[in-house]
């Protein structure tokens, strides 16, 4: 490598044009700090004739992904071209040719991360995955490095920009959920299919990374409670604004002696909470840890820069340990083996939103349900419902179980109508 480090990019679209542009434009810089320059001398994309303002010679530019693999002369691979399948393979390809790998595909390190990580150990290379999860924001340096020495316990956070900034609009602009998944992807923030984004699988993928980092144990995708933006009903936000909390799609999980529990869903935040007022793009993580306490990151978790920065910061990374002849040293291999929680241990307060026949016996015979199971009620609230002869019956717990609660949905079926449910999050 001497005083020169090669890239080779895979992907030259949101992201990878953006690391292209740090490359070129924080030249001087990267020289400073590495002593050596960062040259991106091949680029794969799918479609040559594609239109591109790039900054580099047009003969850089492949769609064989061999041309890169298989050059010698290149030092480190990013992938940043998405999709799962191809993607794995051009890491796992990447690591085997003795490549320095850094990569922004949260779906293929959700899948995947566990083996790719072992094998580049194998391989004595190094594979860096800090855009995968909250864009800009160094989560897996912090998790990895900076609170190596702590024991983390609870992780929570908003860390899909693009359901976050549809929420923001729609609350603080009426805007439609079409116009403002529009814009997200306008914008840079949604996947090139938004289903993972909006169905809540994106964010999911993220606390499998996250969480498997932070309690060092494999957890995978099937262990995760996946509930997304549908779930949210026409009247939920303003409803929860009326109890004091605000509606945000949330990754959570936490580890205690039952085993460990991961979520991607729609949750209630009381207003004072500080996920409560990260809005737009934006992302955060509020981390637990026994020595540290509580802490919190917050940045874009979205577009083209902010991720294009942490995927350059990797690929620093990636140069200073060819240059310290330190590459692949770091073990990757999981020190806990732990069981997901059972949902009867998993205790959190829920609120419930049902739509009763409005006459005389069913409160009685709604809360009825609710002793069935032992669940204490904090409050019950009835207002006119839009549909004649209905009402709206909202109900908040004290904390119980998932299971608790799953079984008085159950139960409630054919005595109301389900409208809407949410565990509220952030609140003891
Ligand atoms: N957008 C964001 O804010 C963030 C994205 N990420 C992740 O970064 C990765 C890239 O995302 P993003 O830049 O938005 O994606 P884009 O769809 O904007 O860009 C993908 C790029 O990869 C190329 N490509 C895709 N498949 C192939 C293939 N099979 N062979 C060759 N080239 C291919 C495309 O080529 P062509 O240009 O010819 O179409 C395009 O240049 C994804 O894993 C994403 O999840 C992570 C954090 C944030
Ligand atoms: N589509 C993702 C992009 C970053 O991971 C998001 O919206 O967060
Ligand atoms: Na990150």
């Amino acid at each position: 490598m001497e005083n020169r480090v090669s890239v080779g990019l895979l992907g030259f679209g949101t992201v990878g044009s953006g690391v292209a542009a740090i490359v070129q434009q924080h030249q001087q810089d990267l020289l400073h700090k590495l002593g050596a320059e960062v040259s991106i001398d091949k680029v794969l994309v799918k479609d040559l004739t594609k239109d591109r303002d790039t900054g580099l010679s047009p003969d850089v530019f492949t769609t064989e992904l061999a041309d890169i693999v298989n050059d010698p002369s290149i030092d480190i691979i990013v992938e940043v071209m998405g999709g799962i399948e191809e993607a794995k393979q051009a890491i796992e390809q990447a690591l085997q040719a003795g490549k320095q790998v850094v990569t922004a595909n949260k779906d293929v390190m959700a899948q995947y991360g566990h083996e790719l990580l072992q094998l580049a150990d194998a391989q004595k290379q190094d594979l860096f995955y800090e855009a995968s999860v909250a864009g800009g924001i160094p989560i897996i340096r912090t998790l990895e490095d900076g609170l190596a020495s702590d024991r983390i316990s609870n992780l929570m956070g908003i860390v899909n920009g693009t359901t976050n900034f549809i929420l923001t609009k729609m609350k603080q602009e009426n805007m439609s959920y079409e116009d403002a998944l529009a814009q997200a992807t306008a914008l840079g923030f949604a996947e090139a299919d938004p289903t993972a984004d909006v169905g809540g699988l994106d964010a999911a993928r993220k606390m499998v990374i996250l969480s498997s980092l932070a309690y060092s144990t494999e957890v995978s995708l099937d262990d995760v409670v996946v509930r997304g933006m549908d779930e949210i009903q026409e009247g939920d936000v303003e409803l929860a604004a009326r109890f004091g909390y605000t509606v945000k799609m949330v990754g959570a999980s936490q580890t205690d002696e039952d085993g460990i529990e991961v979520v991607s869903e729609p949750v209630f935040l009381p207003d004072a909470h500080p996920l409560a007022s990260v809005n737009n793009e934006f992302n955060a993580v509020y981390i637990r840890g026994a020595a540290v306490g509580e802490t919190m990151l917050y940045g874009p978790g979205a577009g083209s820069l902010p991720t294009a920065t942490s995927v350059v910061a990797d690929v620093i990374a990636a140069c200073r340990n060819i240059l310290l002849e330190v590459k692949g040293k770091r073990q990757h291999a999981p020190q806990h083996a732990r069981p997901i929680k059972p949902a009867n241990k998993q205790q959190a307060k829920y609120f419930h939103r049902l739509l009763v026949n409005d006459e005389i016996g069913v409160l009685t015979n709604v809360t009825a349900v609710y002793s069935k199971h032992g669940a204490s009620l904090q409050s019950v609230m009835q207002h006119p419902s839009e549909q004649d002869g209905q009402a709206e019956l909202i109900l908040v717990t004290h904390r119980i179980s998932r299971q608790q609660h799953l079984d008085i949905i159950t139960d409630l079926d054919g005595l109301a109508g389900m409208i809407s449910h949410y565990r509220i999050a952030g609140e003891e």
